[in-house]
């Protein structure tokens, strides 16, 4: 929960119309030494009404004190300026509440059209319980003791869920873990070495000569965490490099130890996890898989929802298809108990396991049957069958099915979106379970009210850089850098509510995560889960919101909302 100190209610309980609802209405003072009085006395204004919002809503504006407030003097404002204030208000900064189960839309989707849905299955139609990651950290843990010869205290370290997200960059050669934005930038306030902030980030910024990472840089030393798979992973790679700093601060500086070891290490530890299987395990998959199917209620979350929708979708003559990377043993016991049934198959008219997305989409790998005999040539799809591998161009030729008819659902950028949009035109839907809980977050009266007094704190910002623009006003600069330091205090609360190291998993401060950046490129719709479909008639039409280019927005959005009026109203 938000951690600010409350508003404190006999201070806001009022504030006097006629001294804080004076100076947006005086005309702004032409000489200099009147300007910065004028401007404090609006940031005080506008605080008196963002605060009063806040505390009729019950809600803290993190970073406002008692000490904040206490120049303001406190009066009476009556309800009809309240209520117009409000109103000012929730229009100009937005307080609407959003649905974590909607469905949101980056290009135009007519699902008339659709006449194929495809689902991937791990973390698409299976959705796992937390306890998933507790068990991939304990196992990739002990596979670098047990089998690399890390040292054998680690085995003491446990997966703490509250620190990594997805969609993090590790920079093998430096150990930094980070978030980076849509223009690869790094957000410098996330780089981790271990556990703990960088403690001089102008190493980084000396690397990089600056905060943008080179196309180059990013594909030859940035490894990135795309799935929830990769969480314990990322939270691994932390613990074991906090713990070579802290028994050994020389052994990384004078890499007698290298981060990139570590990373190769974990990959390796990951992959015979999830896919080493012998005779004996007859093709299931990893360790990893043998431990889900032996208590499947332990890490599977049941949802009879989605059971529902795929029948939904047949029964209204559209065609239907799982294609998922994991082998076919597992996700047949998967789906036994996900759906209840032994006839799950009859959900789907294609079932295409051991996949390898996304090489899937690029070579010409042929079909096989997992039924014996699995050396018979594949040349068509034969009802009933699995099939196993295969391509894409050979899908679409036994299927039937290509380009914009086709709208498949994942959980992966890459093994799920990128390629199936790009090389066939498929519709995509991104299935991103952490939507619920930051759309929680952001729903919070707290979140909400301390956002708004961002936005306006803002444009305060603004409005007395212009006033600065070539002559000298007395005072500016000290009252510029403090409203600058408030505008970083916020901004650091407003990441911290989402997770304490990394911020949101879809934004940087200004612009959406490199992560984000991909899911508005690749999907054409993201929501948290599957079922959330089931809100949606066979013959929706998702339109986007009209995206506005910087030089556009300021008329055609005020005129879209109809609030040009009060635009120039509280200006
Ligand atoms: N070899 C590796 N396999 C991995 C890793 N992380 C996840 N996985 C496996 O991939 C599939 C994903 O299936 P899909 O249904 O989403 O296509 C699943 O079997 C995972 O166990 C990894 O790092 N290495
Ligand atoms: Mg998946």
């Amino acid at each position: 929960m938000l951690s600010a100190a409350r508003l404190s209610t006999h201070r806001l309980k009022a504030f006097p119309c006629s001294r804080f609802f004076s100076a947006h209405t005086r005309p702004r003072p032409t000489d200099s030494e009147s300007i910065v009085p004028y401007l404090r006395a609006k940031y005080d204004e506008r605080l008196a009404q963002h605060a009063m919002l806040a505390r009729r809503s019950g809600a803290s504006i993190l970073s406002l004190d008692a000490e904040n407030l206490n120049h303001l003097p406190p009066t009476d404002l009556n309800s009809s300026t309240v209520a117009r204030i409000q109103s000012d208000i929730e229009e100009m900064f937005g307080f609407g509440s959003t649905s974590p189960k909607d469905v949101f839309i980056n290009n135009e989707l007519d699902l008339a059209r659709v006449e194929t849905y495809g689902f991937d299955y791990d973390y698409t139609l299976a959705n796992y319980t937390d306890q998933l990651s507790y068990t991939i950290y304990e196992m990739l843990r002990n596979i670098l003791v047990d089998h690399f010869h890390y040292p054998k205290v680690l085995k003491n370290l446990q997966f703490d869920s509250n620190f990594a997200i997805r969609g993090l960059h590790f920079d093998i050669k430096n150990g930094w873990l980070m978030k980076i934005d849509n223009f690869a930038n790094i957000q410098l306030s996330t780089v981790h070495v271990g556990r703990e902030p960088i403690k001089d980030t102008n190493d980084v910024i000396e690397q990089h000569r600056g905060v943008h990472i080179s196309p180059d840089y990013l594909q030859k030393n940035m490894y990135q965490l795309n799935d929830l798979f990769s969480i314990p992973q990322a939270c691994l790679l932390s613990d074991v490099l906090q713990y070579f700093k802290d028994s050994n601060a020389e052994y990384v500086k004078d890499l007698k130890f290298h981060p990139r070891y570590l990373a190769d290490d974990v990959q390796r530890a990951s992959n015979i996890l999830h896919q080493w299987s012998s005779l004996e395990n007859r093709g299931i998959g990893g360790q990893l898989h043998q431990t889900v199917l032996s208590d499947m209620s332990k890490f599977l979350t049941k949802d009879s929802a989605i059971v529902e929708y795929l029948q939904g979708l047949r029964s209204k003559g559209k065609k239907t298809f799982l294609l998922t990377n994991s082998s076919f043993q597992y996700i047949d016991q998967g789906m036994k108990y996900l759906t209840s049934s032994p006839d799950w198959r009859d959900l789907f008219d294609w079932v295409i396991v051991s996949a390898r997305k996304p090489e899937f989409y690029r070579t010409e790998r042929p079909f096989r049957r997992t039924s014996e005999p699995t050396w018979n040539l594949v040349n068509k799809f034969e009802p009933g069958e699995v099939y196993e591998g295969g391509n894409l161009k050979d899908f679409s030729k036994y299927s039937g099915c290509s380009g914009s008819k086709v709208l498949y659902f994942g959980d992966h950028v890459f093994s799920d979106l990128i390629d199936p949009a790009q090389q066939q035109g498929w519709k995509t839907g991104a299935i991103i379970r952490e939507l619920s809980s930051e759309i929680y977050t952001r729903n919070t009266p707290d979140y909400r009210h301390t956002l708004s007094w961002l936005l306006r704190l803002e444009r305060l910002l603004n409005e007395a850089q212009a006033i600065d623009n070539g002559r000298h006003v007395p005072g500016l600069d000290k009252l510029l850098d403090s409203w600058r330091g408030e505008r970083r205090q916020i901004r650091e609360q407003l990441k911290r509510v989402f997770n304490k190291a990394f911020g949101s998993v879809f934004r940087t401060h200004h612009n959406p995560t490199f992560f984000a950046n991909k899911i508005r490129k690749f999907a054409d719709i993201y929501t948290s889960s599957v079922e959330n479909m089931r809100n949606y008639p066979i013959d929706y039409c998702f339109y986007p919101d009209r995206s506005y280019l910087p030089h556009e927005r300021s008329i055609e959005t005020l005129v879209d909302s109809g609030r040009v009026h009060q635009e120039r109203m509280l200006k």
